[in-house]
């Protein structure tokens, strides 16, 4: 860290670019115009006139490619503006995913983008090295069955960020890629397991989603996916652990937040439907 510091000190001069931390707009970039101390006068993009400490300020890449680069270790800097400049640009055209290395970063789009997600994507990834096509959770998905089959061990894949960052929908894309690259073409009894493991996401949503300030559809659940496949890399189970279910929801919702989705659906199914099921589960329980 304190190594860091003093290389960014040591790259800021006058003429030079840099990053100056704004409170509205998180980093503003501009040219140095005077350095006074440990102060710093700066002429914005916009036209600003700033001042500001240097240890808020971080040099700015003046080479960096203006549609950004899909990995951000290929970045001369690897700050917080540097990053978030990286991603914007890629985001501004539409490319969701960025590299970090073997980390994927995704940007929530906001928007339903099929056409990243068909058949045809996933049988462009099958055996493609990681880095060799645009990022993609598909490439995370097949490096991870990759290594499994080469090296014969179980691997991880581990989803995090903020509320609504996409996490559910990233998971929901990796276990459909699994499933692909892992399914039967024809199951030995209805349903294969592949396609038990991708039915159980509704249902899984309706007990434990619901709507939150950040997220229409927000998981109120912590959640571990095991995909369990044979020697021939073919899904042979599967098993979802559920842990920290948010239990005080069910009785208390402050608006406009809303109670788990399922209590919703009984009350806006037709009356046909419950009653079937009622009787179905007699039927079980007999
Ligand atoms: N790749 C994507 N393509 C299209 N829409 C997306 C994508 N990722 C996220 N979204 C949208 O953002 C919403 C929130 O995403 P998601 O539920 O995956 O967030 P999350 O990180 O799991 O949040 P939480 O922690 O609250 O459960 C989704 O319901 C969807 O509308």
């Amino acid at each position: 860290m304190l190594a860091w510091v003093t290389a960014t000190k040591a790259s800021i001069a006058v003429g030079s670019e840099v990053w100056v931390e704004d409170p509205d707009v998180a980093w503003i970039d501009g040219e140095v115009l005077e350095i006074k101390g440990d102060e710093i006068k700066i002429k914005s993009s916009s036209g600003k006139t700033v001042t500001a400490k240097v240890s808020m300020t971080h040099p700015k890449d003046p080479e960096a490619a203006p549609c950004g680069v899909d990995d951000m270790t290929k970045l001369a800097y690897l700050h917080e503006p540097g990053v978030l400049q990286n991603l914007k640009s890629r985001y501004d055209m539409n490319e969701i995913y960025t590299y970090t290395g073997s980390i994927l970063i995704a940007v929530n789009p906001f928007r339903r983008l099929p056409h990243l997600y068909d058949s045809h994507m996933m049988e462009q990834y099958k055996g493609a090295p990681l880095g060799e096509l645009n990022p993609h959770p598909f490439a995370v998905a097949d490096s991870a069955y990759r290594q499994m089959i080469n090296e014969g061990i179980s691997q991880s894949i581990l989803v995090s960020g903020e509320s609504g960052a996409g996490k559910t929908e990233s998971t929901k894309m990796l276990m459909r890629y699994l499933a692909y690259m892992g399914g039967r073409a024809v199951a030995s009894e209805g349903r294969t397991v592949e396609q038990q493991v991708l039915q159980s996401n509704p249902v899984l949503e309706a007990f434990g989603n619901a709507k939150t300030v950040r997220n229409n559809n927000s998981s109120r659940f912590g959640k571990f996916v095991e995909l369990q496949f044979d020697k021939s890399g073919k899904i042979s189970g599967a098993a979802i652990r559920t842990y920290l279910l948010e239990r005080s929801r069910v009785c208390q919702v402050s608006d406009p937040e809303r109670n788990y989705h399922c209590f919703y659906m009984i009350c806006a199914a037709p009356p046909e439907t419950y009653i079937v099921n009622i009787n179905e589960k007699k039927l079980h329980a007999s």
